[in-house]
């Protein structure tokens, strides 16, 4: 690894240490107007130490800094295995791989069946009806997050590793869960470099109609050693006869290696659909949703 990339990694995670993140305005500095100052103003010594000042920035301006420096799809590549072509692979295919080398995401049809689908989509509404999900802008008391925000994400979720007891009241979840944990997950650990560890998530957009800003779910890395950072991010949606104008398709923001203006993609979250994206890569939000809407998301490391 050149010794640049392992530089912006130490860079990023010095960083992160600072990021707080409420408005992404910089507090004004007083040296940035030297005229303002009196004529006969001296630095006092000592002062440097006791009021050193800690920059707040928003975790996208952060972001924005860290991807001028290094385009994170260049970063992300280190994580890729060479032999891919070698190993057979349960569901995705060359095309998937090869897309997700190149530009940071892949897109699987039909990755369940009909019935499970609807299962897992009226246990999901049933899950939120019950009061057992919680308000994900609210789950972690951390008011300076942005993503904590209520303006931020609209949706509701619960966590569902393999042994909670959500999977045991309902088959069809527990095969979904079964599949991102047994078969995705294996097959991903083929193409990119991958620890071990994963969580999954089930979510539900109300249509009052929800959504969630534009975000990153991880910082970029290279380092196949981190433990910190989700590196692939999955997510299958539940909605069956999802239409245009019911809105809440997956916006993915796509900068390439940013030598080129960014693009946009759309996806309706249509039932049986998994989009799988680089973590530290790609930008992405979830536009208002009319109808509601249910996702089960696995993050990697
Ligand atoms: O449900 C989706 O399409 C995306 C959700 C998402 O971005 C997240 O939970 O981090
Ligand atoms: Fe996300």
């Amino acid at each position: 690894m050149a010794s640049s990339d392992s530089n912006d990694d130490a860079l990023a995670s010095r960083i992160m240490k600072y990021v707080t993140s409420k408005g992404s305005d910089l507090p004004p500095f007083p040296g940035d107007d030297v005229e303002s100052l009196p004529s006969d103003y001296e630095y006092e010594e000592g002062l440097e130490d006791e009021e050193e000042e800690i920059e707040e920035i928003s975790e996208m301006d952060l972001l924005g800094h860290l991807d001028a420096s290094m385009p994170p799809l260049l970063l992300a590549q280190e994580l890729f295995n060479e032999d891919v072509d070698a190993k057979p692979f349960k569901v995705l295919t060359a095309d998937n791989a090869n897309d997700l080398f190149q530009q940071g995401y892949t897109i699987l049809e039909d990755v369940m069946d009909l019935s499970v689908m609807k299962e897992v989509r009226q246990w999901g509404i049933h899950l939120y009806k019950n009061g057992q999900m919680d308000k994900a802008s609210e789950k972690h008391n951390v008011e300076e997050d942005p993503f904590r925000d209520g303006n931020a994400r609209g949706d509701y979720t619960i966590w569902v590793s393999p042994g909670s007891v959500f999977l045991k009241q309902s088959s069809a979840l527990k095969h979904c869960v079964d599949w991102f944990s047994k078969v995705l997950h294996e097959d991903l650990a083929k193409i990119v470099h991958l620890n071990g560890q994963a969580e999954y998530q089930l979510a539900y957009y109300p249509p009052d109609p929800s959504h969630y800003e534009r975000h990153r779910d991880s910082f970029p890395i290279s380092d196949r050693n981190d433990k910190d950072q989700r590196r692939v991010t999955a997510i299958v949606y539940f909605n069956s006869e999802w239409e245009q104008g019911d809105g809440g398709e997956l916006r993915i923001f796509d900068k390439g290696m940013g030598d080129e203006e960014e693009k946009q993609m759309d996806v309706a979250p249509k039932a049986g659909r998994c989009v799988v994206f680089l973590s530290g890569v790609m930008d992405h939000a979830v536009l208002p949703a009319f109808r509601e809407r249910i996702a089960l998301t696995s993050w990697y490391r």
